[in-house]
């Protein structure tokens, strides 16, 4: 379990006082996929550097799995901190060293025998997917292999939690999808609690349980990634959640959409979970004398589920319209009619 309780980081640029990490608190618990989503500058890299023990806080404290890390030092916070690894954007990898001897690298530094290192490091080898590349150099690994031997690497000494600084930010989409899947297998298989920063909300939708958006080093918003998907809070969340949502929420596309079927109403459906398998249109078209043409759809998975959004042409009087958005929202469905002003 990670608990961070009113943590503070202020900076000193010479010319001002700058807070970076505001009055945060935060609990992430043990086995979590936690991401942590904000633009440049939000207070991100501050903050996983506070949890990991490079930063102090200004004020506040950091626990990590029941240790204080604001209040240990030397050796105490060495040890402390090899029970939290990182994996960083540009992999930080040692080019003049194979991939067998990065991956043994820390296992060195933690004074772990040679007789035992070589068997634990084709262990890690199997795990991020890499046999056969043991003896290659980063400079001949791609994008994707590098990041897996930054993944073995961190869990070579059998972390408990792995910070994940915007680790898929280099790397095309079909390889973060790839490096995403391998993380979560992980989670699953070593039970490791996994802190990830992103700018990009596609990999929180893809493989966190909950997410915290950040804004001026505040957290801005927190919850569960299914319930921030469908109803986001705040201004910039919205934003977040649009990024990734299909262009059928623009003005642009709401206004080719009420072109193409300008009669009746246009309503977008969002639904979570179990909802996106119960007959719900049926039922609609059997109880109400609306008619429904289905307009574009689309299902999205995440660790917690499915979510999906539905556009519906509702035809009928506006009485009747009013009913089976009364239905719909009667079996809990987001119904909101599309306004193109
Ligand atoms: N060592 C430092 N000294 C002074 N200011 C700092 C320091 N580290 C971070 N900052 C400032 O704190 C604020 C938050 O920075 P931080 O790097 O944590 O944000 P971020 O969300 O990770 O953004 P990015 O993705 O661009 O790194 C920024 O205004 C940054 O300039």
């Amino acid at each position: 379990m990670i608990e961070l309780k009113k943590v503070t980081k202020k900076f000193d640029t010479g010319k001002a006082i700058l807070t970076a990490v505001d009055e945060v608190d935060l609990s992430i618990a043990d086995g979590e996929i936690f991401g942590i989503i904000g633009y440049s500058g939000a207070g991100k890299s501050t903050l996983i550097r506070l949890l990991n023990g490079l930063e102090k806080p200004t004020s506040g404290t950091v626990e990590i799995n029941g240790q204080m890390i604001t209040a240990i030092k030397g050796g105490e916070l060495r040890k402390a901190r090899q029970k939290v690894s990182m994996i960083f954007q540009h992999f930080n990898l040692l080019w003049s060293r194979t991939v067998k001897e990065n991956i043994e690298f820390p296992l060195e530094i933690a004074g772990v025998a040679k007789s035992q290192r070589g068997k634990r490091v084709q262990e890690l080898i199997e795990l991020v997917g890499l046999a056969g590349r043991e003896n290659a150099y980063p400079s001949e690994l791609s994008g994707g292999q590098k990041q897996r031997v930054g993944i073995a690497r961190a869990l070579a000494n059998d972390p408990e939690v792995l910070l994940c600084d915007e680790a898929t930010s280099a790397l095309d989409p079909e390889t973060t999808d790839a490096i995403l899947d391998l993380l979560v297998d992980i989670n699953k298989r070593l039970g490791l609690t996994i802190v990830l920063i992103t700018h990009e909300m596609h990999v929180i939708r893809k493989i966190c349980h909950r997410v915290a958006v950040m804004e001026g080093g505040r957290v801005v918003e927190l919850g569960d990634v299914l319930t921030v998907f469908q109803s986001p809070q705040a201004e910039i969340t919205k934003r977040f959640v649009a990024q990734v949502a299909d262009s059928k929420d623009s003005r642009e596309t709401i206004k080719n959409l009420r072109e193409l079927y300008p009669t009746g109403e246009l309503v977008k459906l969002v639904f979570l979970g179990e909802q996106t398998e119960k007959p719900l249109l049926t039922k609609l078209i059997r109880s109400h004398s609306v008619d429904v043409n289905i307009v574009q759809g689309n299902i999205s998975h995440t660790q917690r589920g499915a979510y999906g959004t539905l556009i519906l042409q509702l035809k009928g009087s506006p009485a009747e319209i009013e009913e089976a958005l009364a239905f719909l929202r009667a079996e809990d469905i987001q119904a909101e009619v599309m306004q193109n002003d």
